[in-house]
């Protein structure tokens, strides 16, 4: 799947929030959404934990046992489920950097170059820069596209494939819709 069709699966859990949560008059929903991202960025990084001078353990959170119960079902004891943190917090990442193109309604160039920059702590850096230019100038498109790009670079510093990127982006999607459908 490329780029161009995650926008419009985005496009689609958008309109379904939308229908949900009709934008009041007045509402910036485009400053929300960029607020949102930045929000799910430092729980990336919180989860990427490569920043946490003053803890011995800073290995990132790519494999976390997540106990939970079923209703109804707690007589056979909690369950067990292996999860990914720190690919959950990029998904969601992701949703905002898309939904955030689709909100800005202009003639995006959805194929940006991947861009990296020597390290995880800089290509931070960087994202948070081109974040903060796009709250004060957010029609420039030109800050949008360079989010992209080094939001694209970020996972795969983290060491993700695309297509694991793709199946986590699908997996919170499908759990996106259901929430609202089940009055989120
Ligand atoms: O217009 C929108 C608004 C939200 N989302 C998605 C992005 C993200 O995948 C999710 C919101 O993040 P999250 O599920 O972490 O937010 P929350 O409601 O605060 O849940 P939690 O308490 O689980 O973090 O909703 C969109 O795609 N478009």
């Amino acid at each position: 799947m490329n780029l161009a069709e995650l926008y419009e699966i985005q496009r689609g859990l958008d309109d379904h929030i939308e229908q949900e949560h009709p934008r009041q008059e007045g509402e910036d929903r485009l400053a929300d959404k960029i607020l949102a991202l930045q929000t799910e960025l430092g729980e990336c990084a919180n989860e990427w934990r490569g920043f946490k001078f003053w803890r011995k353990d800073r290995e990132p959170r790519i494999n976390h046992t997540e106990i939970y119960f079923v209703n109804g079902e707690n007589e056979h004891g909690p369950r067990q489920k292996l999860t990914n943190p720190l690919l959950e917090e990029y998904a969601d990442c992701l949703h905002f950097g898309l939904s955030i193109g689709n909100e800005m309604d202009t003639d995006i160039e959805k194929n940006f170059p991947i861009r990296t920059e020597r390290d995880i702590r800089e290509q931070f850096k960087m994202l948070y820069h081109f974040i903060s230019e796009l709250t004060f100038i957010a029609e420039d498109c030109s800050f949008y596209e360079k989010l992209m790009s080094w939001l694209l670079g970020l996972g795969g510093m983290f060491g993700f494939t695309w297509d694991q990127v793709e199946e986590a982006y699908m997996q919170k999607n499908k759990l996106n819709h259901q929430r609202q459908e089940s009055g989120y």
